[in-house]
């Protein structure tokens, strides 16, 4: 798709134009907020209570998705109307900068979003691409195009001595960058294919998401859990969730029993899997738009 026919779309229609933005905000908001109140997660935010964090809690995520939304809408709106390039990126990547602070300021210094807002964010531009061009919202042409974002450079970037920087160095993590600019394989191949083989199997809404979760833990370098205790925690993760999933799901006893360890475990680890819980809010945004979204069928989705 050439840069001119999206400009051409996009230009039709400046107000409808606001109200996908707004609408992708929403859903965008929407998967945070489902993410964090998902209960039991291992050792994440949950309705139980901090897990391995001291500096979050349900209202602190709950305050930070909410302060979102202008950023999500304002990210849907500088994309409106452009194809990916390294000018679209470095647009967003000041966008997504800025929600930084605004997230920082509504949770009084705590990070609760920011790997979100860097896969998310990605997603909504994919999204807003999609329906540019006319097309359905499929997840594949979703990620496709967050992917061919994440690929360029950020002119603005600035070296940052994050927690996940230090990992990355350390241990040769791909973190939170590679994931987006590989395509989201997290989403694509872990997270929406449990979603729906589990909802197919009668498992139940929470089940689903768990084992969700649990799939997308089973292989990815969270640089969460390794900035936090090392290789051991993300083993000890990865080893966790395959046992759950082994044992039957979420939804079964045995399988149930291996999530309560995994989470003693990781708590005892002072390690969370915050990278698997963005990528889990990331499945459920993209499960939303196709489902819900008026760029998609009603009827469900293809991978
Ligand atoms: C690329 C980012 C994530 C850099 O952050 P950082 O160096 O800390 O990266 P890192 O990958 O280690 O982790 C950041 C966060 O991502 C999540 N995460 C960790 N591992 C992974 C993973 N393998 N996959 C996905 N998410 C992960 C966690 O929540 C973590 O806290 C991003 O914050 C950034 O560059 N922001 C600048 C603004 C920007 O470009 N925004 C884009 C707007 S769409
Ligand atoms: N339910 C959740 N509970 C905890 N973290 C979550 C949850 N959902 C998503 N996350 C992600 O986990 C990350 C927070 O992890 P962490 O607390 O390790 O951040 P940090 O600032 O790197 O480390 P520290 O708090 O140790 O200084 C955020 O980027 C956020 O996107």
């Amino acid at each position: 798709m050439s840069p001119m026919t999206i400009h051409a779309a996009c230009a039709a229609s400046q107000e409808e134009a606001g109200g996908m933005a707004a609408r992708l905000a929403r859903f965008a908001v929407d998967a945070l907020v489902e993410e964090a109140h998902l209960t039991p997660k291992p050792a994440l935010v949950d309705r139980r209570g901090s897990g391995a964090h001291r500096d979050l809690n349900l209202a602190v995520m709950m305050r930070s998705a909410h302060a979102l939304e202008p950023t999500f809408a304002a990210l849907a709106r500088a994309t409106c109307g452009q194809a990916p390039s390294a000018m679209l990126r470095t647009e967003l990547a000041a966008i997504g900068r800025a929600g930084e602070v605004a997230m920082m300021r509504a949770t009084d210094g705590s990070n609760a979003h920011r790997g979100a807002i860097w896969i998310i964010g990605l997603l909504v531009a994919g999204a807003t691409i999609c329906h540019d061009v006319g097309e359905t919202w499929q997840p594949r042409a979703i990620c496709e195009l967050g992917a061919q974002i994440a690929c360029f450079p950020d002119f603005a970037a600035v070296p940052t001595d994050s927690n996940g920087a230090r990992a990355r160095a350390r241990y040769g993590a791909g973190g939170a960058r590679r994931e987006a600019q590989h395509g989201f394989p997290h989403v694509l191949r872990a997270g929406l294919p449990t979603l729906q083989a589990t909802r197919r199997r009668g498992d139940g809404e929470n089940a689903a998401r768990i084992d969700a979760l649990l799939s997308i833990m089973t292989t990815l370098d969270d640089t969460c859990l390794l900035h936090r205790a090392g290789p051991p925690a993300l083993d000890a993760a990865r080893h966790g969730a395959r046992e759950v999933l082994a044992k039957g799901g979420s939804a079964s006893l045995p399988g149930r029993a291996a999530l309560y360890r995994l989470d003693r475990t990781l708590v005892a680890l002072n390690a969370s899997p915050g990278g698997a819980a963005d990528l889990l809010a990331a499945t459920l945004f993209i499960d939303k738009l196709v489902r819900y979204g008026t760029g998609g069928s009603q009827h469900g989705w293809n991978i």
